[in-house]
């Protein structure tokens, strides 16, 4: 199932906006910043669909019926793009637990390019909600492969998928290789380069964070 943020006009347009505006994207505290807010409404999001109990709260003026949130999702996510926006979600489930993955192109003279996974930290993830964020789902490879390998190790219970800019091969990507999953994107972009950037898209999501690599 996909759900689409930019579907209904709202301020998460401003924030995507923001994030690919030519000028305005070289503002990295700005650029961080936006990725956190649109981390925060996709956690408000998925939050809806989340299942939740009455229970009692004890004001100084008496008590409260407030449904709350049963059980909090494992917050997931790809280094080193994934920081912002996985803190914007960390921001409202608080009391998550956070698994943190590193997955990245290596490029060879070609220009090919192969998904290379070295670090792993997850707590047990079986029977658990689990929410794997990456801000740019280009092809979908590190996405599907990130997942495959989530699901080899663990019996997990429901996973989410959050991107702000997908393009619409990494989406039949992604849905063609974990049917199950649930995707929450902010848009979703028609092309790719013959160097896998998302177009529109934009621009290099992990160097507009934190400054080019090499
Ligand atoms: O367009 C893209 C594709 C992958 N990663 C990015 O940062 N940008």
């Amino acid at each position: 199932m996909i759900h689409l943020l930019n579907k209904t006009p709202s301020i998460a347009n401003q924030f995507i906006a923001e994030l690919r505006h030519i000028d305005m994207q070289n503002d990295r505290m700005r650029f961080r910043k936006n990725m956190e807010r649109l981390g925060e409404i996709f956690a408000y999001e998925i939050s809806r669909k989340m299942e939740y109990l009455e229970e009692d709260v004890l004001t100084p003026l008496g008590m409260a019926r407030v449904p709350l949130i049963q059980e909090l999702p494992v917050l997931t996510t790809i280094l080193r793009a994934g920081l912002p926006l996985h803190q914007g979600l960390l921001n409202y489930f608080d009391r998550s637990d956070c698994a943190y993955i590193s997955a990245y192109r290596k490029t060879s003279k070609s220009n090919e390019f192969e998904i290379k996974m070295e670090y792993f930290s997850t707590p047990d993830l079986s029977g658990r909600i689990v929410i794997v964020s990456d801000p740019m789902l280009a092809t979908g490879s590190s996405m599907v492969l990130v997942c495959k390998e989530l699901l080899a190790r663990f019996d997990i219970k429901e996973l989410h998928i959050v991107s702000v800019i997908a393009s619409a091969l990494g989406v039949e990507h992604v849905r063609a290789n974990l049917p199950k999953a649930q995707l929450w994107l902010g848009a979703v972009d028609e092309e790719l380069t013959s160097k896998a950037y998302i177009v529109p898209g934009l621009g290099d999501a992990g160097d507009l964070c934190f400054g080019e690599k090499i």
